[in-house]
């Protein structure tokens, strides 16, 4: 399959060249092509056991798969996540991605800033300068006030926030969140779900998210819908400036 009509002048940021993926009988990605471009908030959707979680971590390095290819574009190099072995995608997913999930993740002994920060911490850099940064981001979050709190003292949507901001702190190229709203009721969800795309696409940055929520999805610019292992649907949104799909 190819990829949705796109201004021919851009380039790819994330090319998924026939990924395949098995588990025993089980065909979890049956030879998956897809290309990805900055400035896009994808959603992925499908219905359970289809293969979408299994996607994204072959997209963001977190999973090999059995076969095929994934290539990032980086600012200042390209590089073949598939090729690299399993402490260079760490630090790959480290630097260059950013995740978020469904329940955020935080670690519940590590204030909000100490958690934003985190990231850059263990990529050496100092933790001034680390939390400092930390702060700007949870204060861009609207979350001024609560860097010293730890998880207990949060509600879910302010975790999400912070799961977002140590998502973003490294300046990702791609973001990818895992049912980012899922455990938030309707008004959290959707006041997360504008955090998250104000700080990646608004940003010229890429955002990648797992869904089974038609109102999450209806956010972003472009839907895609897999299922048996299978792109089955690839199409822009009324969000997107674009509107078709080409296959
Ligand atoms: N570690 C594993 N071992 C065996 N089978 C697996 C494993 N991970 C995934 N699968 C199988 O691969 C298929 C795709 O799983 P995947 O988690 O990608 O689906 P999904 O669309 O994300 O599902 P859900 O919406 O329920 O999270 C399913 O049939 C699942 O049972």
């Amino acid at each position: 399959m190819n990829s949705p009509d796109q201004n021919p002048a851009q380039h790819p940021v994330l090319i998924a060249d026939h990924l395949t993926k098995t588990y025993g009988s089980t065909t979890a990605l049956g030879g998956v092509n897809l290309s990805l471009y900055a400035g896009e908030s994808v959603a992925i959707m499908g219905p359970s056991g289809s293969g979408k979680t299994t996607l994204m971590h072959c997209l963001s390095g977190i999973l090999t798969p059995d076969a095929g290819r994934v290539h990032l574009s980086l600012p200042q190099q390209q590089v073949e996540i598939t090729s690299l072995n399993e402490e260079r995608r760490a630090q790959l997913r480290r630097e260059h991605l950013g995740f978020v999930f469904q329940e955020g993740l935080l670690l519940p002994e590590l204030t909000a800033q100490e958690n934003a920060a985190l990231p850059l911490m263990l990529s050496g850099v100092p933790r001034a300068a680390a939390e400092s940064h930390a702060q700007q981001w949870l204060s861009s979050l609207g979350l001024d006030g609560m860097f010293d709190r730890r998880l207990g003292e949060l509600s879910g949507g302010q975790a999400q926030r912070v799961a977002i901001a140590r998502a973003q702190i490294a300046d990702p190229t791609v973001v990818f969140a895992d049912e980012p709203t899922g455990a938030l009721d309707s008004m959290t969800s959707d006041a997360v779900l504008t955090a998250l795309l104000d700080s990646t696409v608004s940003r010229g940055r890429t955002l990648v998210l797992v869904t089974h929520d038609p109102q999450v999805a209806a956010r972003c610019s472009r839907l895609i819908r897999v299922r048996d292992g299978h792109i089955v649907a690839d199409e822009r949104t009324h969000c997107s400036s674009n509107q078709e799909v080409t296959r």
